[in-house]
């Protein structure tokens, strides 16, 4: 049976701390989440004063954001904000949850602790809100700033036992907080995945028993996936036309006889990729190199200073 979910560890963390002074909070809020039935939980929340249940108007979207954050990237940070603002309207709330699996379906917990990752999380909420709103205060006070509290974004930061995104997205919908205060309604999610997830995302190996794609009918019959183009040094995953094949291949119904429905391309948006091409583990070798000038390039400058302080990724540990 599906665990419950709760909000029955939200951290106590409400108060701005630095991201190092989280880290006891975040260990045990993840003690307390391992041992309880709840799949999915928010830990914390930026602004501190815009829980989901604060505010009066229903949240439509959020749009989840699910890595490993190991650490978290400009990447990250650009996949973020670019579809925040392709939703940016005054009139509705909008909701980021940053989304780490505590049980990944490809990666063991290494090298940095999950509690590090949640402290690095943190950071990247930080720097989304103030590229989203770059006049707004980290205080979550907004009046001086003359925008109405339901035009502006919060960032949760969340844990799921789920390594599977269609059972995120269910435990997501059984999270009363996120529903509209007088309707009940559950808002709609966008899962924003790089192209090498949606080929996990349509991998039939990825469920058993029948192994089959029906399995996603509980995530496209309702939500929406948005894709970032991924570049990579090399030739990994091809062009931009050939990274769309696969989304062409399910518009066309050559997946059906696996599971996978042709209208489900209707729910998948293709997006470009910008700038260098960057991930998790480039950022973790160069640190392993002592290349602080790629780090610099890859990750924003206040996840580069906790990496640096708390001493992560020195050890050659190359797993993510
Ligand atoms: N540079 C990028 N371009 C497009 N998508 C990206 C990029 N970096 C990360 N993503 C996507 O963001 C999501 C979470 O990222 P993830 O933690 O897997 O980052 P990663 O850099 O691939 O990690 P690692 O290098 O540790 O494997 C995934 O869906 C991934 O495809
Ligand atoms: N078919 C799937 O739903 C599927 C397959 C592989 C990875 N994932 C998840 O995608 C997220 C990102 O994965 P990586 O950190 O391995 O890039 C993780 O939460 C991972 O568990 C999902």
């Amino acid at each position: 049976m599906r665990g419950s979910t709760s909000r029955l560890f939200r951290s106590a963390a409400r108060t701005m701390q630095s991201p190092s002074a989280l880290l006891p909070t975040f260990h045990t809020s993840l003690q307390s989440f391992a041992s309880s039935p709840s799949t999915f939980l928010i830990l914390h929340t930026i602004p501190i004063s815009a829980p989901p249940s604060s505010t009066s108007s229903q949240i439509k979207t959020v749009h989840v954001l699910d890595s490993s954050f190991n650490p978290p990237t400009r990447a990250h940070l650009r996949i973020a904000l670019s579809a925040l603002q392709s939703t940016r309207n005054a009139s509705k709330p909008q909701r980021l949850l940053l989304l780490l699996a505590t049980q990944n379906a490809d990666k063991a917990p290494r090298p940095a602790t999950f509690e590090q990752r949640l402290a690095m999380m943190t950071i990247l909420a930080q720097d989304i809100l103030d590229q989203y709103h770059p006049t707004a205060t980290s205080q979550g006070s907004t009046a001086q700033n003359g925008m109405h509290e339901e035009s502006l974004l919060a960032v949760d930061i969340g844990v799921t036992k789920y390594p599977y995104f269609h059972d995120k997205a269910i435990s997501i919908d059984e999270f009363k907080s996120y529903a509209g205060p007088a309707t009940g309604e559950q808002p709609q999610q966008v899962h924003l995945l790089g192209y090498d997830s949606l080929i996990r995302l349509l991998d039939t190996k990825y469920y058993p028993p029948d192994h089959t794609l029906d399995p996603l009918s509980a995530l496209f019959n309702k939500h929406r996936i948005r894709v970032t183009r991924r570049m990579e040094d090399g030739d990994k995953y091809g062009t931009a036309e050939e990274q769309d094949r696969m989304w062409e291949a399910l518009a066309r119904g050559e997946r059906e006889s696996e599971g996978g429905k042709r209208e489900w391309a209707e729910r998948i948006e293709m997006v470009e990729g910008e700038g260098e091409a960057m991930s998790s583990t480039k950022v973790r070798e160069g640190v392993g190199k002592g290349d602080w000038a790629l780090v610099e390039r890859l990750v924003g400058k206040g996840v580069r200073e906790q990496v640096q302080g708390e001493g992560l990724y020195v050890a050659d540990d190359k797993e993510g």
